[in-house]
């Protein structure tokens, strides 16, 4: 179970109890002079299950591209005191900021243990993968106990069903020691049972991690979140529990605004 902490993003908790941490500061992702996120600090805190939500195009995926190194952005992201911008995404994921996207990535024709197996190994020298060859085995099968998929180890990665291939990425964050963990709407196009199961995966290893989920699905942050961060239009609009984001006017007011084109007002989902 996850050691929720609620005031994650105030302050540097992280920097003062020795947890990792990733202190997000200005950062800024302009297109052709349009600024897609413009100025957004954010405090990431291990030990917190941090939901990222905000309407289409708000720029939350583009947040996650930024801290990870796929768009160029100013600013500033430190990860326990290490700075990231600026850096190579390989450079960024041995640090241990792992992400998922939206499709799963990975390999299909290869079976789930052989898909952990590489990830275990990927962006590693030769020498340190010698040194590790033999804990790599223990790894793959604790991380299998962990997302649940020892029955499914032999078996190709892609029959799995659509839930199943979301944890087996999860997974293959988890082999490569990712600390920080950025999940692109991880629950889209799940069942009920699939969403509860994921919701409690992300708990258990949110407990000793940094794990920052990019959702659509009020329900599942309802039933997860222990901090909400609310962006829109590249800007934090309100950060705070999910009781603190849901009785927040302003946050009312941009999924009121766009409750007419997606359906998914807050308020409207709140009393399901
Ligand atoms: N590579 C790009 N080039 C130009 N504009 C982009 C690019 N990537 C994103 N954008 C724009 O930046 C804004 C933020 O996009 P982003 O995908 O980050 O939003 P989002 O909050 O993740 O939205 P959604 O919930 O719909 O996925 C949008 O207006 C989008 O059109």
């Amino acid at each position: 179970m996850a050691t929720g902490s609620t005031g994650a993003g105030r302050g540097r908790a992280g920097a003062s109890t020795g947890r990792t941490y990733l202190e997000v500061r200005g950062l800024t992702v302009s297109f052709d002079g349009f600024r897609a996120v413009d100025g957004v600090d954010l405090t990431l805190i291990q030990g917190d299950l941090k939901f990222l939500i905000g309407p289409n195009g708000a720029g939350k995926t583009t947040v996650v591209d930024a801290i990870t190194g796929l768009v160029p952005a100013t600013g500033s992201v430190d990860k326990t005191g290490q700075p990231v911008l600026g850096m190579k995404t390989h450079k960024i994921a041995r640090m241990g900021i792992g992400r998922t996207f939206q499709t799963a990535s990975i390999f299909e024709d290869l079976t789930v243990e052989q898909n952990l197996d590489i990830a275990a190994g990927s962006g590693r020298g030769w020498l340190t993968l010698l040194r590790r060859r033999r804990g790599r085995a223990t790894v793959v099968a604790e991380t299998l106990d962990t997302i649940g998929l020892e029955h499914l180890a032999g078996t190709k990665a892609g029959v799995l069903a659509h839930g199943q291939k979301q944890w087996l990425e999860i997974g293959m964050l988890l082999v490569q020691d990712s600390d920080v963990m950025l999940l692109d709407e991880p629950v889209a196009g799940m069942g009920a049972d699939e969403r509860k199961a994921t919701g409690e995966l992300l708990q258990r290893i949110a407990a000793d991690r940094t794990v920052v989920v990019v959702e659509h699905d009020m329900d599942f942050m309802r039933d997860f979140a222990t901090s909400v961060t609310v962006l829109a239009a590249g800007k934090v609009l309100a950060e705070g529990t999910v009781t603190e984001i849901q009785a927040d006017p302003k946050v009312q007011q941009v999924y009121l605004g766009t409750a007419a084109a997606t359906g998914t007002a807050l308020e409207e989902e709140s009393e399901t």
